[in-house]
């Protein structure tokens, strides 16, 4: 991936975010700042406390010390100067907390499953997420639906099947157009090629690709998988036992190591 530029606005900030369940376990101190249009990879060993960052970051669980600041005015593209916008997500309500998970940002899952609705076509899948956001026109939210299947490489005439009739890529495909047909300004990505074959993976991973950098997605990913993390990520964070490591832009982080743990994860030695 390019060289980000560094000097855009900062749209997440987390200050000092802790949440241990244990020594070692969990996620502790951790700051980090996410730049608009770029992707954070957060990396690291399998028990790291990667998904627990996540869901901190997310606002699915709060921490027990830090701050996780959301800056809606850069999201929107406005000047970054000030507070106005900036929210703390553990200050607002869990009912704002929500509604920004649901209207501002997307989290796609590892299991697609868990990021679907079964009972519902794939077309009822994508057009959910805009009606949230107030589209109540039927031929908008089916075209929507059609363009999305097709932008995720999925069949068009499948819109009315149900999601359990796709294959495990397929839906992964389709909660990733539902995540992303309302535009939204972060998105929050765990394992995202997670649990597919290798080949599906490929192929998922260069669709992904392309719709990061189409839409100029701001994006915290989640991913034991240096491969993954080199392909999407700017920049990189290395987790180790709940703690970061080294920050750096993924190719120095990649190619150039610093620390004796990140050493090993990029030797493949610690890779499951
Ligand atoms: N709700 C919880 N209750 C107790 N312990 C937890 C909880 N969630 C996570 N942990 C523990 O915290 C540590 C970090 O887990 P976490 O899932 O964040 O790591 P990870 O790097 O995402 O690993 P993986 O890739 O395997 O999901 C692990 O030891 C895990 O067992």
């Amino acid at each position: 991936m390019k060289r980000p530029d560094l000097n855009r606005a900062v749209l997440l900030e987390a200050r000092g975010v802790s949440r241990l369940y244990g020594p070692g376990k969990g996620c502790e101190a951790v700051s980090l700042r996410l730049h608009r249009g770029e992707v954070l990879g957060i990396v690291g060993e399998s028990g790291s406390g990667k998904s627990t960052l996540l869901r901190l970051l997310a606002g699915m669980e709060r921490p027990d010390a830090g701050q996780v600041i959301y800056r809606a005015s850069v999201a929107q593209g406005l000047d970054a100067a000030g507070h106005e916008g900036e929210l703390d997500l553990y200050a607002i309500g869990e009912a704002r907390r929500r509604a920004l998970l649901r209207m501002e940002w997307g989290l796609v899952h590892q299991n697609p499953r868990d990021g679907l609705r079964l009972g519902v076509s794939a077309g009822a899948n994508i057009g959910e997420r805009l009606m949230a956001l107030g589209e109540r026109h039927y031929g908008q939210l089916r075209a929507a639906g059609q363009d999305w299947m097709g932008r995720v490489e999925l069949d068009p005439e499948r819109i009315d099947d149900a999601p359990r009739t796709f294959s495990g890529g397929m839906q992964q495909r389709l909660q990733i157009a539902r995540t992303l047909v309302t535009r939204p300004n972060l998105v929050f990505m765990d394992e995202p090629t997670g649990g597919l074959d290798v080949s599906v993976q490929a192929r998922l991973l260069d669709m992904l690709r392309t719709l990061v950098r189409e839409l100029g997605l701001s994006v915290i990913l989640v991913t034991h998988d240096l491969a993954v993390a080199r392909l999407l990520a700017h920049r990189l964070m290395v987790m180790r036992r709940g703690q970061v490591v080294e920050t750096g832009l993924t190719d120095q982080i990649l190619d150039d190591p610093q620390h004796a743990y990140t050493q090993l994860l990029v030797s493949s030695v610690l890779t499951p």
